[in-house]
Order: structure tokens, then sequence, then C-alpha cells
């Protein structure tokens, strides 16, 4: 016995947790290797970066760590690398075992994700390739109609002095059956799939079934509300657009899947009926629902995926557009060019796409030009935050930060940014306050539901962390009593929730928010924007809930706000990272409040977050 207990094994590894232990203690007992304390703390350290969202650990870099070290805690001393192999020599852990892990080089994985990783590279792989016979190639008339169609729709920049990788990414995807477009907000990915799906239409022909879906049921009314705007704007001739689907759904709608995702309704036996499929905010998707998906998808079905590869990965284990979107793009194969340029054969800046011989990533497109129109009125705007942010360019994302308060003054009249420098002026209990006020107050005063949402879509203020005072739990629980509901009792009007749970039964979703609200007879329920409109369920029924004037960033990915305030807790915390910063502020759309001093913004850039997949190799070796 390594540790007594699992309280024993806690109290002597910091963040270790039960299940850590428990995961640890039954592949020691299924291999029958009871007493080898340094296998141990290796499946301790497996089950340990499973729940960080890695879907394996490299063994090599355990070696001669010393983890798991804190105040009052013992941590524990990895052996050398030569030590770690000789525990796992002689283990009956490859491939083709029956182990419930697989240790391949210096790879471990729970079997399952192993399976995942394999399957989902097996058919990506297959995908990425296309040989002239293939199926998805196009004949001389769809290759005529094509030209014509996105001559239409990219006729203004056919003479613009640099590449338009909008056009590139559209001509690029016509004969493929993946295609992976990736760019920041507002780099027009959705402005992008729009002409990318008119252009099939013409091209295969307006019958062709398209289905759209997203991981999430805010991402996917964001998919939809964003196609129906960017259509609306489309000044094209008729004869391309005259009919395009834009109905969207969850993944989890698309797949079939009630309560057990394991057994969805749709799979390898029974798939999806679709020609087309695109699945947007795809870095939010997980290792284990794509390889559902992928199982699920007719080999005919040209997939499609958007997101933006520099946010923040899955909840879930995997970090699939990092893996998918090897970044810098390196360029396109000479075949890759010559169908780029036989589509669009009048543009002038085709001959200055770089060409990478042997590319193995041509199903891949980066927008990296903004169009959001606020953008470009000042320099001290969101993008431009954004860019240095995930730059690593920590000392010039904070002096944009500082110029912006010298160059704006005052913090409420400025157009885009606005740092609040607690080292220096209003303390963040204070300003939380003023910005309730200014916009929280406004909910619960709306005329009717729709317009409390609107009111509640307006602002939302975002933080790493859930507990303490700078956590989502205290500061709701500021706002609830600044705004004078701490005395109502649980249930208020205009109060915002989180579910935190699937909830089958009533269609609801971890992540999706509501409003508690009074129905027409005046007794409250709580209301959700959901794809078919906003329903309404009786408090009682309500799956686990918890309010939300407050959330943490994880959970706001494939949401978008007007406004954001992002707090900064005190304290160094291990979840502060470059990408957590950068998905915060993007979430903002008009104007990003940022609630933080030097010490602390700097300090986000020295934790990179770091995540462990087996994918790329298997996609690209
Ligand atoms: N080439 C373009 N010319 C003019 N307007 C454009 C162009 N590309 C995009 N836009 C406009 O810029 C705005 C942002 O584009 P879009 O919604 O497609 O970005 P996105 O990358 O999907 O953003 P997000 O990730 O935030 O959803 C939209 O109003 C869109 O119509």
């Amino acid at each position: 016995m390594i540790y007594a207990s699992s309280s024993q094994c806690m109290k002597d590894l910091a963040a270790v947790e039960a299940i850590d232990y428990f995961t640890a203690s039954r592949l020691m007992d299924e291999l029958q290797c009871t007493d080898n304390a340094l296998l141990f703390h290796c499946f301790i350290a497996l089950s340990f970066s499973l729940r960080s969202g890695s879907s394996c650990i490299e063994l090599d870099k355990l070696a001669n760590q010393i983890l798991w070290l804190d105040e009052g805690k013992k941590g524990y001393q990895f052996a050398d690398y030569a030590g770690i192999e000789a525990a796992f020599s002689g283990l009956a852990i490859s491939e083709t075992d029956n182990a419930s892990i697989v240790k391949i080089g210096n790879l471990l994985y729970l079997r399952r994700y192993w399976l995942f990783e394999q399957q989902v590279a097996d058919n990506l792989r297959q995908r990425m390739l296309v040989s002239a016979d293939s199926e998805f190639a196009l004949s001389d008339e769809q290759q005529q109609r094509a030209r014509h169609t996105l001559a239409n729709l990219f006729a203004d920049s056919m003479d613009a002095a640099q590449p338009d990788y909008q056009a590139v990414a559209v001509a690029n995807a016509l004969n493929r059956p993946l295609s992976v477009i990736t760019g920041g907000p507002g780099t027009g990915k959705t402005y992008t799939l729009c002409r990318l799906l008119l252009s099939l239409q013409a091209v295969l022909g307006e019958q062709i079934n398209i289905k759209l879906a997203a991981p999430t049921g805010k991402a996917a009314q964001r998919m939809k509300e964003s196609i129906a705007q960017n259509l609306a704007k489309l000044k094209v001739n008729t004869e391309v657009g005259a009919h395009l689907a834009i109905e969207s759904m969850t993944l989890h709608r698309l797949l079939g899947i009630s309560r057990d995702p394991v057994s969805p309704r749709y799979h390898q036996d029974n798939k999806i009926r679709c020609d087309v499929l695109v699945v947007d905010e795809v870095s939010m998707l997980d290792l284990a629902m794509l390889a559902r998906l992928l199982r699920a998808l007719p080999d005919h079905c040209r997939l499609i995926l958007l997101g933006d590869a520099e946010q923040l990965p899955s909840v879930e284990v995997g970090q699939l557009m990092k893996d998918l979107c090897p970044l810098p793009h390196q360029g396109y194969s000479q075949t890759a060019l010559q169908q780029i340029q036989q589509l669009l054969p009048q543009a002038s800046w085709t001959n200055q796409l770089t060409q990478q011989s042997e590319s193995k990533t041509d199903y891949l497109t980066v927008l990296d030009k903004t169009h959001r129109q606020l953008d470009s009125d000042s320099p001290y705007n969101i993008s431009a935050l954004a860019n240095l942010v995930i730059a690593g360019n920590s000392r010039d994302s904070w002096a944009l930060l500082t110029d912006s308060v010298q160059a704006q003054g005052d913090m409420f009249s400025s157009p885009q940014l606005t740092l609040n420098n607690t080292a220096q002026t209003v303390d963040d209990e204070s300003l939380i306050r003023e910005l309730s006020q200014r916009y929280y107050a406004a909910i619960a005063k709306a005329a009717n539901i729709e317009a409390a949402f609107k009111a509640l879509n307006r602002f939302r203020i975002l933080v790493p962390t859930r507990v303490g005072q700078s956590g989502v739990e205290g500061l709701n629980q500021l706002i609830e009593q600044q705004l004078g509901y701490a005395t109502l009792g649980k249930w208020y009007r205009g109060r915002p929730i989180m579910v935190t749970e699937n909830d089958y039964t009533n269609g609801l979703f971890n992540g999706d928010v509501g409003l508690v609200w009074p129905a027409q007879n005046g007794q409250l329920v709580a209301y959700f924007e959901t794809l078919d409109g906003i329903k309404n369920v009786p408090l009682s029924r309500l799956p686990a809930i918890e309010t939300v004037y407050a959330m943490t960033i994880h959970k706001t990915q494939g949401s978008e706000f007007e406004r954001v305030a992002l707090l900064l807790p005190q304290q160094n915390n291990r979840v502060l990272s470059k990408e957590l910063l950068y998905t915060a502020i993007t979430r903002a759309s008009e104007h990003l409040y940022v609630l933080a001093d030097e010490n602390r913004w700097l300090q986000a850039f020295d934790n990179p977050s770091q995540r462990y997949s087996g994918l790329s190799r298997l996609l690209f070796a």
C-alpha cells in the first residue's frame, strides 16, 4: 500500500484529488503491481492530466520532476526517464493488449482516449488526402460554375494588392472532404462560410443537404444569427444564394444524443443524412465528441470546421483546433495552389500565396484580418489587445492598456478599452458595484422577458475562478447585495441563472443561461433562450443552477457580450494564462473593462496552458 488511504494521499500531494487516487489504485490492481510507488505516481499524473484536458501524458516530462509539492505537502520526486521506463517494462500495456492503459513510446494513455485519438486520426487523415480521381474532385463543368460564382462573390477583391484569404478559403474548400477555417473574432469566418455554402450550392446543386452545428446551444444560436446577418448583407446576383438553409443545432441534437452519450442515435451503422456538415466553435469540441461525430458522418459528406485556434481548448479532453491548425500556416502544396488559381483566374494576387512542397495542411486557411468596423477607429481597440496577448507580448499589451487610459481618460466614455489599474485608482469592489448598477439594474426593470434578455446580454463580468472574493461566488453575492436583491430570497424577478448539469428531460445543457421572470399568471418561472425561441421551465423542475452576473471565462466560450469586465484575482492563480486572457478579451464586441494591476496582468503570461495530446503526431508524422 503506497498510501494508507485517499485522504493520506491528498494530504501528501498538493492539488491531487480522490479521483486520481482511485484511478491509480484501480490501475495498480488491474496490473497487479500494488507496491510500485513510481508506477502509482505515474498513474496519478495520468489521471491528473486527464482532469486538465490532456488525452495522455508524456512520461519523459515527468523524469526527475518533483510534483504536487506545496506548503505543508510532501510532493513526489519522480525517478529519471530510464527508471520510469524500467517501471513499465514487462507490463502488458501495448496497443494490442487489453489493459485499461496503453503505452506508446513515451506516451501513456487511458485506452479509451487512445482509441478516440486513433479513430479521429484515421478518419481525418483520410479526409486530408485529395487525389485527382477522388469523388470530391470537380468536373470541368463544376469548375466553370465555381469560377463564375467566386468572381461574383469576391468581385471587390480580385484586383487587391494582397491575397484575399476569404476567397482562398472558399476556392480551397470546394474539392475537399475536410476544410478548416480559423481566425480570431471578426476575421470573417461566418462571412466566408456563407460564401462557401453558396459556392457549394452553385457547384453541387441547390438540393444538397447542408447541416450546421456547434458544441453548445449558445454557440449554435450565435452561428444562426451571424449567418442570417451576413446573408442579409450579401449583395450578390440572386442566381447564387436564392436559397440557403440556416437552421443550426447542437452536436448533441445532430447526433441524437439523449441521456447516454455512449449510444447516440447516429453512429457508424446509422449515419447522419447530409452532404455538407459545418461545425462552428470547434475549439470547444472535445475529443470524444469528435470521435462520435466522425463515426456518424457519411464518407461522401464534406466536413467544414470553423473556430479560433488561439482560444482556450474544450473543458473536456482534447485540444482539437490547436492540433488541426499548426500556426503559422506554412503554405499550400503545388496541387492546392493550382486548384486555387484555377478557380480564381481573375485574382491578381494568387502568385503571392506561399507554396510549401508536401504541405500536410492544405485543408487549412487562416484568416487574420479583422473586419469589425469598430476596430479600425482607434489604436486602443479590443483586437489590438487580443493580438498582443496571444503573441505573448505581456509588456506591450499592458502598455496598450495604460496608454489607453491616458489617451482616453474617463472610464465610461472611452470607446473600446478601459483599464482600472487597481494599484492606482478605484478598488475592484467599488468598480464592480458601479458597473452592476449601471448594467444589471436594468434587467429586472425591463418591460418583458425579451427586453430582460437583451439587458442581460449587454454586459458580463468575467473572472478566472469560482471561489474567493474575486471568484464567481463572491462577486455574485456582492452584486446581489449592491442591487438590493440579497434580502429577496433565492428566487427574484431578473435573477440570471446558469445551468450546471445536463438535463435531457427539460432539454437544458450545462452552460445554458436563463432568467427568472414572472409567467403570465405572475408566478416566477425560469426562461431560457433556445434555438427554438424562448421557453420556460417551472423553478421546481430546474436542474442544478447558479447565479450568473459573474461567470468563469471557461464558461463563456461560444458567447459574446457587448461589454465585458475582466477582473483578475489578487493572487497569482494556476489557471491564469494568455489563452484565458485572450478568450475573455475576445468575448467583448464593443467594450472591454480590465480590472487588474500590472503584476496580476503580467503573471498571466508566466503560466502557459499546456495540454498533452498525441493527435498532431498521428496526423502529421
Ligand atoms: N471581406 C469583408 N468585407 C466586408 N465586411 C466583412 C468582410 N468580412 C467580414 N465582414 C463583416 O465583419 C463582421 C465580422 O465578420 P464575421 O461575423 O464573419 O466574423 P467571425 O470571424 O465569424 O466572428 P466571430 O468569431 O466573432 O463570430 C461582419 O459584420 C461581417 O459581415
